[in-house]
């Protein structure tokens, strides 16, 4: 089992990860939470698979166990799910000194954070992702919250777990669509911060999409290292932590536009990717051949790499308008210089932006 540490001071805290470690979850929550509950919040798709290893692990060193399920769905990462949680949550008499975990996705990490960070003013939270997207990205950094019909994740907290768990065998019952998925955001963490890690995907790509335990588990521990070094230099997103959000100006507004329906969370930002390394490389801060590297990557996962036609450039500008990144109005991208590093700017004229749409 591999140990990766997010360091925020008091509210440190490791991300486990390896092959197996699925029913270690109890012997862990001993040592790092104190209280007697522990609410487990999943949904039907995952609770079938994982719940009863999770819940015994945890029944077998003596925490009282209740289990809420949520409907499985992006379109349900809503405030009236959370408020189904509250009642959840108090039926099952949590108490302030109780834990929230979070079994499943990034959407159910996403909502389970979310209810933990705002249920009694805040109880302990921990994450158990069982997508390659959570292992990766959602379950490390502290990001919970829901979307808001004008758009994803507008509604949400800062709200570190106690610890993560990550175990890589999960991953086995993932359908297909989701380990493409999840690629997106490894290939993220390539382009934004590591080029050697970068050309280990080049090198490894069939192994990762065949899920072998060792590639699996090095490239879900150097995400998880990367996204925990950024986290812990800028937790709350003053600065730094934007390059987090590399190919998501326009991936998130491609989920909005289509009332996510069309795409799953890492399809929309793979396409937000490759978009962001055109519109570096017309800006003339990119190189082509940095381009078609990128693009090469996200095919190979069987990602998408452009725009549908029938969605229109302006809905996507709308929906851009309302990410959080905007200050005083202006657009901000994350945008590659070379693989392995990125710039944040803010201000691209929204006409650059058009154009760059209309001809991808
Ligand atoms: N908080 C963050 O920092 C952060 C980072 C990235 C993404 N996100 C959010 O995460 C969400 C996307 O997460 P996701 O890609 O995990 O999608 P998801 O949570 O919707 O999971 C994808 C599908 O896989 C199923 N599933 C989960 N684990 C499984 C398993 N082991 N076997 C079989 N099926 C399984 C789920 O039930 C679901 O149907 C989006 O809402 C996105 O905004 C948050
Ligand atoms: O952790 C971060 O910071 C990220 O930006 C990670 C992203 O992959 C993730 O999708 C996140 O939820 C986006 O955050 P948002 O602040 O743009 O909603
Ligand atoms: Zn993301």
């Amino acid at each position: 089992m591999r140990e990766v540490s997010v360091s925020l001071g008091s509210r440190s805290y490791p991300i486990y990860v390896g092959p197996g470690i699925l029913r270690e979850v109890g012997d862990l929550a001993r040592r790092h939470l104190s209280g007697e509950r522990v609410l487990v919040v999943t949904n039907p798709t995952v609770a079938s698979l994982y719940a009863a290893a999770v819940e015994e692990s945890l029944a077998a060193v003596g925490f009282v166990v209740r289990r809420a399920e949520i409907p499985d769905g992006e379109e349900y990462k809503t405030l009236a799910t959370v408020a189904a949680l509250y009642d959840a949550a108090l039926g099952a008499e949590l108490e302030r000194g109780d834990t929230v975990l979070a079994l499943g996705g990034g959407v159910v990490g996403d909502i389970a954070g979310f209810l933990a960070a705002t249920y009694m003013r805040g109880v302990a939270f921990v994450q158990v992702p069982t997508t390659l997207l959570a292992q990766v990205d959602s379950s490390v950094g502290g990001k919970v919250g829901v979307n808001h019909p004008w758009g994803k994740n507008l509604i949400g907290a800062f709200y570190q777990p106690r610890f993560v768990l990550a175990d890589v065998r999960t991953l086995a019952t993932l359908p297909l669509r989701e380990v493409r998925a999840g690629l997106a955001e490894v290939i993220k963490y390539g382009v934004i911060h590591d080029a050697a890690f970068f050309a280990w995907l080049e090198a490894n790509f069939e192994a990762l999409l065949k899920l072998s335990d060792a590639a699996v588990e090095q490239a879900v521990a150097t995400s998880c290292a990367i996204k925990a070094a950024v986290v812990s230099a800028d937790e709350t997103e003053k600065g730094l932590r934007a390059i987090l959000n590399f190919g998501h100006t326009l991936g998130h507004a491609l989920e909005a536009a289509t009332r996510y329906e069309r795409f799953v969370h890492g399809e929309a930002v793979a396409i937000g990717m490759v978009f962001a390394a055109r519109l570096a490389r017309r800006l003339g801060y990119f190189e082509p051949a940095g381009v078609e590297r990128i693009a090469a990557l996200v095919r190979r996962a069987g990602l998408p790499d452009a725009i549908p036609p029938d969605i229109a450039p302006e809905a996507l500008l709308d929906a851009m308008r309302r990410d959080k990144k905007v200050a005083a109005g202006q657009l901000t991208f994350i945008l590659p210089e070379a693989i392995g590093k990125v710039r944040i700017v803010r201000g691209v004229p929204a006409d650059i932006v058009r154009s760059v749409l209309v001809e991808y």
